[in-house]
């Protein structure tokens, strides 16, 4: 019988980072990338055969900051497309490589299910501060003498710390979802769904209702939130490249968080333990799952039918003292 923690089967939302589709040290060749999503889809694919329903995001931080460079690199030749039409094409990239590799490893284990890759916009606000604001990194880890030049001519770059530095650009909060209806009728027909990838396609809405594409990259984990609320999932699950959220990271000190209490969580946070545009936004969009009644496991992607059934990774729930 197909279990959750309880036993059941459960609506699964999947986010998978931007690192899970890359090698191990980043590289981002066709190859490197079709390598590592085909492993990744192995672990999808495990946790659909266990029974669950399962739906999928993706990041895309690497591959987005790649495509923006090429264009920089080659706009004296050919015109230099904007940075949400970057977005629009990683996620028609990944969405098709993710379902080349997931159809073949449902199959092996005896699975048909119908599946589907959707080029999803995000609203964001015109007037987000965070327009103002970079936060998201995107692209190759550089040498700080490596990323100056390219400071100098006016784009902004952020120490990343022991893997370098990285361009960041801005983040604006994902609002709504514009293709959800088309999401929910695809998941509700029993496909499985990749969707929102990249956060989104950032779009603001003009005076007159209609959309238009903005340059930014949504923060794909805020945007998971907000899909796995709205399509009424049981469980978020971040999939990234450790195990847990830990406290004290990087410190002698350091120590994986497992069940943790929204209160606990909060706290926490408040108090600086997470890294911003890396571990930061993945508890903040954990909690905002939670609060709505959910519950959210930040993992690695090898573990993430464990975190299901067994509450493998860090979970945040709400308790009763919440
Ligand atoms: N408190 C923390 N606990 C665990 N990992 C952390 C923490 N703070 C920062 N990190 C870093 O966050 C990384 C995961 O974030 P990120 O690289 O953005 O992942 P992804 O591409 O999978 O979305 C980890 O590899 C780790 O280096
Ligand atoms: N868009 C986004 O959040 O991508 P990453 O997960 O790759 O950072």
């Amino acid at each position: 019988m197909p279990a959750g923690p309880g036993g059941e089967s459960v609506r699964v939302l999947v986010a998978l980072g931007g690192n899970a589709m890359t090698a191990a040290d980043g590289s981002a060749r066709p190859r490197d990338q079709v390598e590592a999503i085909t492993g990744a889809m192995e672990h999808i694919a495990e946790l659909v055969a266990a029974g669950h329903d399962v739906v999928l995001t993706h990041g895309n931080g690497p591959q987005v900051g790649n495509l923006l460079v090429k264009n920089e690199l080659a706009a004296g030749v050919v015109p230099p497309v904007p940075l949400d039409w970057c977005g629009a094409q990683t996620q028609g990239t990944i969405g098709f490589t993710m379902l080349d590799a997931l159809e073949p490893a449902l199959r092996r284990r005896g699975v048909e299910r119908p599946t589907a890759a959707l080029v999803t916009r995000t609203l964001v606000a015109e007037d987000d501060p965070h327009f103002r604001e970079p936060t998201k990194p995107i692209g190759r880890y550089l040498s700080e003498d490596e990323a100056r030049p390219m400071i100098e001519h006016g784009q902004q770059w952020e120490d990343r710390g022991e893997k370098g530095w990285r361009r960041v650009v801005a983040s604006p909060e994902p609002r709504e979802i514009i293709d959800l209806p088309a999401i929910r009728a695809l998941v509700e027909a029993g496909h499985i769904v990749v969707a929102a990838g990249g956060g989104g396609i950032p779009v603001v809405r003009d005076a007159d209702g209609s959309l238009r594409g903005v340059e930014a990259v949504i923060d794909k984990d805020l945007t998971a939130a907000l899909l796995a609320a709205a399509l009424g999932c049981d469980i978020l699950i971040i999939a990234t490249d450790v195990d847990h959220a830990m406290v004290d990271y990087g410190t002698p000190d350091e120590r994986p968080l497992g069940f943790t209490s929204l209160a606990q969580m909060q706290s926490y946070a408040a108090s600086g333990q997470f890294a911003s545009g890396s571990m930061g936004p993945k508890v903040d969009a954990a909690m905002r799952f939670a609060q709505t009644g959910g519950r959210s496991i930040i993992t690695s992607l090898a573990h993430i039918t464990d975190a299901v059934e067994h509450e493998f990774g860090t979970v945040i729930d709400t308790s009763p003292e919440d």
